[in-house]
């Protein structure tokens, strides 16, 4: 398991160990001590979500504003290009976003701690998204930062114009969203 903190260095990518055979390959997707032992982090996750989204699907970029969620999230089927933005207000990196391909190909997965926003744009015809959080779901904390906010300035790799949930197409600027301390 390799661990490598990204532009932002709270955001980690997570590429598993693979293991490799004449029948196809096995890996630990997760494991509480190795990611312990690897990462430093010590979290306790209790919820695994599990959502599947046609090409040009964009789903975020959601936060919950109280009870928040530190998210390990990776891809099953197909690719997405996933974004994590930092709304953590005293930090240095505020406002900045980062943006990394997690497919089935790559198994790469991404931790995103307690902090932050985050969404994906599905590459593939389909893909099958799954996450474990450290907080379960509290849709009334939940808020949605609008995904093409110019201030964020987010280089989605669109052909076209995403699919987007009705919520989704109402977020919140950057300069009108509650964010953390
Ligand atoms: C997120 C979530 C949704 N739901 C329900 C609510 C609703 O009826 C249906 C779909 O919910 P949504 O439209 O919010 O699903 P979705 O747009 O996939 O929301 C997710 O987006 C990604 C980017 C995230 O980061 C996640 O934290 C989550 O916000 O599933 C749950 O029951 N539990 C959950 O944890």
């Amino acid at each position: 398991m390799r661990v490598t903190p990204t532009e932002i260095p709270d955001l980690l990518v997570i590429e598993p160990q693979v293991f490799g055979d004449e029948r196809g390959y096995f890996y630990e997707s997760y494991n509480e001590k190795a990611w312990r032992e690897k990462t430093g982090i010590i979290e306790h996750f209790v919820q695994d979500n599990h959502s599947r989204s046609a090409k040009n699907i964009l789903r975020g970029l959601h936060y919950q504003i109280q009870q928040p969620q530190g998210k390990l999230v990776r891809v099953v089927v197909g690719e997405v290009f996933d974004v994590a933005v930092d709304l953590r207000k005293s930090s240095p990196t505020f406002g900045q976003w980062v943006g990394t391909n997690l497919s089935a190909e790559n198994k790469r997965q991404l931790w995103i701690p307690v902090g932050f926003a985050h969404g994906f744009l599905v590459l593939s015809e389909y893909a099958e998204f799954l996450y474990k959080t450290t907080n379960y779901y509290a849709p009334q904390h939940e808020r949605t930062l609008l995904w093409n906010d110019p201030d964020l300035a987010i280089a989605w790799p669109i052909q076209s114009e995403p699919i987007l949930s009705a919520k989704d197409k109402v977020g919140t600027r950057l300069q009108d969203a509650e964010v953390y301390i």
